[in-house]
């Protein structure tokens, strides 16, 4: 039933986790201050019945009459005081409880909050990779940057809700001591108000939603001027972007302005009709003849519960409020509509066989209408040999890397390593042995020492020896701060060429078994990538080598060739029975799969 009262019940569920423990003590804590608030409050009737020197107990009923007898047998004036210091000692401790249930709300908020965004994190970091093939970064970046706040919000609410509840219901039972009929006729009028507050808040649900999404386009659009600075300056696109932007944030005023037109009207309007409501008690309870003194310590709890119940009933709308933040965040974080990430049991401690694609059909998800990408591709890899894998562009190459690496897995057929499955293997060994440099793979954002050991500890002259063999340690040696420097997000104070030199650097520093190069060297210099060819060419017969580029020096030391074309493998050949095809030549070669003799 709470699941469909309280959108993204689950989220807040979770979140609190071991807190839950905590909010027993939250509501007692709650529950104890008001009691003492509303004994202080009782107080006032002696208190008044001394001052107006009326303190016959005969009219009173239940608990005002208890109160009245408080102090009995003390003189006026001793009474007086004596009453006085209690409500302050009341008053105290009552703030003393108030104050610690504060701050264990905030202690249970801050664990909740962080739970949120740390369970945000870890899905991020377990999902399978085809998530984020298909997924919008601009809503990815919206859910942890501004919806996982709202849900803590949320949870704050929450406990403030229980806080506020507690109070309520001792302070309205206090109530229910001094006067039945008039507590009745309260408490009808406040189910009346809930009932308002209810129809209302439930209009909060579609603005909510509607403000998420556009939030997510606005931070969509913030991602791309992040990332687009110099493609929109070379083709000035600055105005058009510009509008673009300010209409994707125009939008996002729009959606929070209705939603918080709505969600403002809540307060006036409770305001107004809880005062009608107290006001209308108070002339009830004079007109069925209340006395005195029961009439203002009623009016003083009733003033006292006022904040309580209006803070309840708000805490009610900005839930609703917050339903959109809470379902992009239960979204998120719900596994069962997310691809697995891979499985496999199989230890793997080196490769010692070939690797074999066995008849891989593979699209990516999402793209049934174009067309396929691998159909029925049969091809194997050498252990100890380097093999390039060649074929124009969108051929069909990295989605091979993608496969071996198993961020995708193939539609049908098989990956095969020495005869075994490959989604049978563990996948982190596996990952473990193969190290990729690759065009797409960002450099982070730390120092040329930190990017080279990224995944691996390293000696700084293990660093050394590998940074001379993928022909960086010469250009680090020249900057001020050489393997200190810091390269900046995604390597933005390096050269195109730099930024591949570290990155094969990294592949190289783990010795992997197998090191995959997919366009790795494209921006290296001439020289440069000679003596990178040279490097591979020793891990010859020792390790295994996948290389992908467009260029024929860069393959030039692999011993075998695959092409790829049109979604089929057209061919597999030795390359030295090939020597003489330039690129475009080997791009149209087709012979089938000719295994090694
Ligand atoms: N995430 C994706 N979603 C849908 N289709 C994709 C995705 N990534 C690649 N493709 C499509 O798969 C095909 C193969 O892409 P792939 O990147 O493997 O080509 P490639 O041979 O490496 O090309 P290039 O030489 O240009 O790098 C292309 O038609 C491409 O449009």
């Amino acid at each position: 039933m709470l699941r469909f009262l309280l959108p993204g019940f689950h989220v807040l569920h979770n979140a609190l986790g071991r807190q839950l423990r905590l909010l027993p003590i939250v509501v007692v804590l709650g529950l104890v201050s008001a009691a003492l608030e509303g004994a202080g409050i009782g107080l006032i009737i002696p208190m008044l019945g001394i001052i107006a020197g009326s303190q016959d107990a005969g009219g009173l009923h239940g608990i005002s009459a208890f109160f009245q007898q408080v102090g009995a047998g003390l003189d006026d004036g001793q009474r007086l005081l004596a009453i006085a210091a209690g409500v302050l000692a009341l008053i105290v401790l009552k703030n003393v409880l108030a104050f610690a249930n504060t701050l264990l709300t905030m202690f249970i908020y801050g664990k909740a909050s962080h739970a949120i965004r740390s369970a945000l994190s870890d899905q991020l970091l377990r999902i399978g990779y085809p998530f984020f093939l298909q997924q919008n970064p601009g809503r990815l970046l919206n859910i942890i940057s501004n919806e996982s706040w709202r849900a803590s919000d949320a949870i704050q609410t929450v406990l403030a809700a229980l806080v506020n509840g507690s109070a309520a219901v001792i302070l309205l039972a206090f109530l229910l001591l001094l006067s039945w009929q008039m507590t009745l006729f309260v408490a009808l009028g406040l189910v009346l108000v809930q009932l308002a507050h209810a129809v209302l808040s439930a209009t909060l649900r579609g603005p909510s939603r509607d403000v998420t999404s556009f939030n997510s386009e606005l931070a969509a659009r913030m991602l791309h001027l992040v990332h687009a600075g110099r493609l929109i300056r070379v083709f000035g696109q600055e105005e058009r972007e510009k509008a673009v932007f300010d209409s994707a944030s125009d939008a996002v005023r729009r959606a929070g302005f209705v939603l918080q037109s709505r969600q403002g009207s809540l307060p006036p309007l409770t305001e107004v009709l809880h005062s009608a409501l107290f006001l209308g008690a108070v002339v009830s309870a004079w007109s069925v003849g209340v006395s005195f003194p029961v009439i203002v310590a009623f009016v003083v709890l009733l003033y006292r519960l006022q904040p309580h119940v209006r803070a309840l009933q708000m805490s009610w709308g900005q839930i609703q409020g917050w339903s959109g933040s809470l379902e992009e965040v239960r979204w998120l974080l719900d596994p069962s509509d997310k691809p697995k990430p891979p499985t496999g049991h199989e230890p793997f401690a080196g490769l010692r066989e070939d690797m074999e694609f066995d008849h891989v059909t593979f699209r990516y998800p999402g793209s049934e209408a174009r067309p396929i990408v691998l159909s029925s591709a049969t091809f194997a890899i050498r252990s100890g040999r380097s093999t390039a894998i060649i074929g124009r562009s969108g051929a069909g190459k990295t989605t091979i890397v993608n496969l071996l690496c198993r961020f995708v897995e193939p539609d049908e057929g098989h990956i095969l390593v020495g005869g075994m499955p490959l989604d049978q293997i563990d996948p982190a060994q596996w990952r473990r042995q193969i190290a990729v440099a690759s065009q797409d793979l960002e450099l982070v954002d730390g120092s040329i020492f930190e990017n080279i050991t990224y995944g691996q500890n390293a000696t700084i002259a293990e660093v050394e020896q590998a940074a001379k063999l993928a022909e960086a340690h010469s250009f680090v040696e020249k900057l001020p701060q050489g393997y200190a420097t810091i390269v900046g997000y995604r390597g933005a104070s390096l050269s195109a060429g730099q930024r591949q030199r570290i990155a094969l650097a990294r592949a190289l520093v783990r010795d992997p078994e197998i090191l995959i190069l997919d366009e790795a060297t494209n921006a290296v210099d001439g020289l440069s990538e000679a003596a990178i060819v040279e490097t591979l060419r020793l891990r010859a017969g020792r390790r295994t080598t996948i290389v992908i580029s467009h260029h024929r020096s860069t393959i030039s030391f692999c011993d075998d060739v695959v092409v790829l074309g049109s979604g089929r493998v057209k061919s597999q050949t030795p390359l030295a029975d090939v020597a003489s095809l330039s690129m475009d030549q080997l791009y149209e070669y087709e012979t089938g799969v000719k295994r090694h003799g």
